[in-house]
């Protein structure tokens, strides 16, 4: 297939948020695009957009509005045709794009797992009573809460210095971060150790980059092709199905995480309350192709199992 590919000239203009973790996952999508096609760096261009939610570094996201202030800005720069890709953390997606825009190209999925990270504590089992733990995010909450009731928590906002900061202030004596975001950063020294899936299943997406596009943009579309990672893809329909069946918002603590074994897909998937009283968990098989099948079935489990009012 022969491909109108991007030039010096013509340079194919990629947007993304301009924190460091942003920043990395769009020349790590150049990295990629230039060694597919052999294209020298100045074939694009990073394009900065400055977003909503990275302003308001003092509240919980859902306090703000949600996983939309991240993506607002870049979606609507898409859009009016001022750049032609945008390059996202697919965990803070919504799991429908606006009219218009596709999200169908993955970069190789990175580690899954979150961070445990302390100054002083190896692991969440050597916290000692009553410890004080930092996370904004609904899903880790309500997981600790469900291990280690007795834990108090704090909110944790901002980037990971910022964080790191906290904790050496004493504000908390532990967080949570993933451990994608802590190898991109180059700052993996500070996860004391990675919990397993067993232990506190990720959020749905954790880890994977996500390339965004205009839906008619042929030209774009068989630029990225040729980078997606077929494998991720996979992954990704079942969780993203699963979210989505469960009308997965930022006030609902969701966790799920599907892994490919040969033609075959495995979806774990877990809800719970917020306060972190009560969890229902469940698992599905089946063909890999099926993976949004096999995410909307296992959702529609899970809300049955937990029935109404579970997160209230
Ligand atoms: N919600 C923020 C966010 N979005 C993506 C990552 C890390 C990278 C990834 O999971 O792909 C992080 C930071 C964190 O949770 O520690």
């Amino acid at each position: 297939m022969s491909v109108d590919l991007p030039t010096p000239a013509q340079p194919l203009r990629i947007g993304t948020r301009g924190s460091p973790l942003a920043l990395w996952q769009a020349h790590e999508t150049r990295r990629s695009l230039m060694a597919a096609f052999d294209l020298p760096e100045t074939a694009f261009q990073i394009v900065v957009i400055k977003v909503t939610g990275d302003q308001i570094q003092d509240k919980a996201l859902r306090e703000i509005g949600g996983k939309g202030l991240f993506t607002r800005e870049i979606e609507e720069a898409l859009l009016d045709g001022s750049i032609d890709i945008a390059v996202h953390s697919m965990k803070d997606m919504p799991t429908r794009q606006p009219e218009g825009l596709i999200l169908d190209c993955y970069l190789p999925r990175a580690d899954v797992r979150d961070a445990f990270v302390s100054p002083r504590y190896a692991s969440i089992n050597d916290l000692p009573q009553g410890a004080t733990v930092g996370s904004s995010s609904l899903r880790r909450r309500a997981q600790l809460a469900l291990r280690r009731p007795d834990l108090h928590l704090v909110e944790f906002r901002g980037n990971v210095q910022t964080r790191m900061r906290k904790l050496d202030e004493g504000v908390a004596q532990a967080t949570f971060l993933a451990m994608a975001g802590l190898t991109r950063l180059g700052m993996l020294d500070v996860a004391r150790s990675a919990i397993e899936p067993q232990e506190m299943l990720p959020a749905v997406a954790q880890g994977a980059i996500g390339i965004e596009r205009r839906s008619d943009d042929p030209r774009t579309a068989a630029l990225l092709s040729r980078i997606h990672d077929r494998a991720t893809g996979l992954c990704l329909a079942a969780e993203r199905s699963f979210l989505a069946t469960l009308d997965g918002s930022c006030e609902t603590p969701i966790a799920g995480l599907a892994i490919l074994d040969g033609d075959q897909l495995w979806l774990r998937g877990e809800i719970l309350r917020p306060d972190g009283s009560a969890s229902v968990t469940g698992e599905r098989r089946g063909a890999a192709a099926q993976g949004a099948g096999i995410g909307e079935a296992l959702g529609e489990e899970l809300l049955s199992r937990a029935g109404p009012g579970f997160f209230d």
